[in-house]
């Protein structure tokens, strides 16, 4: 993909330059939360390497603390044990390093679409307003909605919408992509557009991604690796390497099958532990 950009200078040229993604490091990291006055474990003893530009996805069923790990590694929150590291660097509160995109599209309807993304780039001091424009505008072309760049929010669709929060996500050019269930109010074609776009832009900018979703298949379609989590208290209970060839399409039988294993796994795990999903 080439950006159609009026004649980037050295600075915006400089921004749009591919980031090395970082490695993620988190190490006997447990969370623990009061309600009704009482402590309560969410996640214990989380152990976890995540390579440089790997995507990872976290799944598992709900409340087993797959967003709160997100939370963590974003600096939203701190664990109660443990720690986590981004290249080495203990994580204490967020950074432009490490960029969150919900399922909600959080985006704000006063601005335009181009409004929006510029958004993102508050963060960056460096830029003047202009050059906040060209980089944004880059970014709307990544994900495909240069014909909309002017379009209020209330005018697109769901799947539309979230492919602005995505551009706001990935303008600051962050090392790291938290994801936490992006794409799960969508509709099923929405989505599968969606699962080939975000697979080109990963390889195109190579993001570290760690990606939370309930659904087996859509891991599989993206991850390179699937952690399947289970609660009460939250434990990776166990991992697959997915090693399917890209670009990946939901609909092939061979990721159906490798998508069964898992479902079956996830079902053994919560039998032994009683729970129903
Ligand atoms: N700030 C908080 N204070 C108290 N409890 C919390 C807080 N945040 C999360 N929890 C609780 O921690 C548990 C794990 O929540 P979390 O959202 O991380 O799970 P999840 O696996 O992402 O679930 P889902 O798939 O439904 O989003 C839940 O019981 C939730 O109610």
């Amino acid at each position: 993909m080439q950006a159609n950009l009026s004649t980037p200078h050295a600075k915006v040229a400089a921004e749009l330059k591919i980031v090395p993604p970082s490695k993620l490091v988190i190490e006997k990291v447990s969370k623990e939360f009061t309600r009704d006055g009482k402590k309560f474990t969410v996640l214990d003893d989380i152990n976890l390497h995540i390579e440089e530009g790997e995507f990872v996805c976290l799944v598992g069923p709900s409340g087993c603390g797959k967003s709160t790990l997100l939370n963590l590694i974003a600096g939203l929150d701190s664990p109660t044990s443990g720690v986590i590291y981004t290249n080495g660097n203990p994580v204490y509160a967020p950074g432009r390093d490490r960029m969150m995109m919900f399922q909600e599209h959080a985006l704000f309807p006063w601005l335009d679409v181009l409004g929006n993304v510029m958004f993102g780039l508050k963060l960056k001091p460096n830029l003047n307003d202009a050059e906040r424009r060209e980089v944004a505008k880059y970014y709307i072309y990544l994900v495909g909605l240069e014909r909309f760049t002017h379009s209020a929010i209330h005018e697109l669709s769901g799947g539309m919408r979230q492919r602005v929060a995505l551009a706001r996500s990935l303008a600051p050019n962050p090392n790291v992509l938290l994801m936490d269930e992006p794409f799960g109010a969508l509709d099923a074609l929405t989505r599968e557009n969606l699962y080939r776009d975000l697979q080109k832009i990963w390889q195109q900018r190579k993001k570290t991604i760690v990606f939370v979703t309930h659904n087996i298949r859509e891991a599989v379609c993206l991850g390179d690796r699937v952690l399947l989590f289970s609660p009460n208290p939250g434990k990776i209970q166990e991992e697959f390497k997915i090693d399917l060839p890209r670009l990946r399409d939901i609909n092939n039988s061979n990721l159906s099958e490798v998508s069964s294993v898992i479902t079956a796994a996830l079902k053994q795990h919560l039998d032994a532990k009683g729970v129903a999903e």
